[in-house]
């Protein structure tokens, strides 16, 4: 058995083909290993399009079930005194838990994936490669939570956070250096929907500081519209939350990466902290993603109606498969759809709160990639950890609404909206139809 009990074994470390130095292995204590062997591929790979791969699971139990089963066991009998099972206790690894990860490897065209209990603790065990006066670069729009753990960290734990426009590749290049040790970005960027050139970002990072992480949040996108691992990032993380598992009834983050000593620092903290995903919601999130593709086809088909539906009425909309969204071209040339979350304004934000209050489809609800509908406030909801004064520098409006399109009908979700809108007084009603005040 591997030392990381996670079903893949340590990799050698060294240079990659473009000179980034990578991290050395490490054992079960946290101490450097010497490089090992690089393993053979420790995930079957790719083999079929992608809406096959998701339901497309190799490999099950002694009793071939189709359905992986729930290996609700803290810990594993062991073949000797000196340990010999493949498992010895789930903090540190569980079949269904292994299983999951081997599965999400190949999905997000990764070496390694990593299921933990939720979006937050993946950022966390990425943000423990940290020291105290390493340097982070990151955007000045980002989900709340993500701005809170960095603030976090930097009152607390020595780390200098720089917030930049990441849109913008020359801002971000003027505060990089050899001591920017990460870079977090998000893509689109929740909630204004702002579109980073991962790639550029990427290269110039490294040249910056070779053993600099680029890390992107995919929550928005999931792997089946955007690989950030093949544009150049380190590590790709995301909310298992929201699309992967696509019911609102777990809790859960995934962290994939290529270089396979990285996979292991990562592991550690873990299996240290004991943040790995449960074996129930392991078994529930690998249920979810086989369904990834049918739902958010719909998903993604009912929010381009949607965006349409506002903007042909007036109102200012952020959505990337908008033709009118000014990175549609960037965003296109990164991702294979646009997802499901769009936001718009409505100049008021009292007529926003009633358009809110209004809907009857929509639920008020945080949260994303689900199969109903939501919409919010981002200002006093998911983004109200951070303060207004930050908010207002970081141009955030406090009327923006943000929609989270789920599978419904979409006509009838276009009619709960225009409802809405024409009971808030968002719009004048004409022969013709409605029309943005
Ligand atoms: C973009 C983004 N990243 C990360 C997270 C964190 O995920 P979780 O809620 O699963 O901790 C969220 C939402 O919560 C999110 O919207
Ligand atoms: N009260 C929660 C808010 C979670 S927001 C969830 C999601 N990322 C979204 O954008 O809707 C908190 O403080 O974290």
């Amino acid at each position: 058995m591997s030392a990381s009990r996670s079903g893949v074994p340590n990799a050698a470390s060294g240079s990659t083909s473009t000179g980034k130095k990578t991290f050395p292995p490490v054992d079960l204590a946290g101490n450097d290993l010497p490089p090992s062997p690089a393993p053979s591929s420790p995930h079957p790979g790719r083999r079929y399009n992608i809406a096959t791969e998701l339901v497309f699971t190799e490999g099950s139990d002694q009793y071939n079930a189709s359905s992986v089963p729930i290996y609700q066991s803290a810990t594993f009998k062991q073949t000797s005194g000196g340990g010999g099972g493949e498992y010895d206790y789930t903090r540190s690894g569980n079949p269904t838990r292994t299983h999951l990860e081997r599965h999400l490897a190949k999905i997000m065209s990764a070496q390694r994936a990593l299921v933990v209990s939720s979006g937050m603790a993946a950022l966390d065990v990425i943000t423990r490669l940290l020291r105290p006066g390493d340097e982070v670069v990151t955007g000045d729009d980002l989900y709340g939570g993500t701005n809170r753990l960095l603030k976090y960290l930097s009152t607390n734990g020595g780390i200098i956070v720089h917030h930049v426009d990441t849109t913008q590749p020359e801002k971000v290049q003027a505060v990089l250096s050899e001591k920017t040790t990460m870079v977090l970005l998000e893509t689109p960027t929740n909630p204004l929907i702002k579109i980073v050139d991962i790639g550029r970002i990427a290269t110039a990072a490294h040249e910056a500081n070779p053993n600099c992480i680029v890390s992107v949040d995919n929550t928005m996108m999931s792997p089946l519209l955007l690989n950030p691992l093949d544009f150049g990032a380190d590590v790709v993380y995301e909310s298992g939350t929201k699309y992967l598992s696509g019911h609102h009834d777990l809790m859960a983050g995934v962290i994939a990466v290529n270089d396979l000593a990285l996979g292991e620092r990562l592991y550690f903290p873990i299996n240290a902290s004991g943040c790995g995903l449960s074996p129930f919601d392991s078994w529930l999130l690998l249920r979810g993603v086989k369904t990834l593709k049918v739902r958010m086809d719909q998903q993604q088909s009912n929010a381009q109606r949607i965006a349409e539906f506002l903007e042909s009425n007036g109102f200012k909309v952020r959505y990337p498969g908008l033709r009118s969204h000014p990175q549609y071209e960037l965003h296109n040339s990164m991702a294979r759809g646009a997802g499901a979350v769009l936001s718009f304004e409505t100049g008021d934000t009292v007529i926003s709160e009633r358009i809110v209050e209004s809907a009857k489809l929509w639920a008020i609800s945080v949260s994303f990639g689900c199969v109903n509908s939501l919409i919010s406030m981002p200002c006093r909801m998911s983004h109200a950890s951070i303060d207004a004064k930050t908010r207002a520098e970081r141009a955030m409006p406090e009327d923006l609404i943000r929609l989270c399109v789920g599978i419904e009908d979409v006509d009838d979700l276009i009619d709960d909206l225009s409802r809405a809108l024409v009971q808030a007084g968002a719009v004048n009603v004409t022969m013709e139809g409605i029309e943005a005040r």
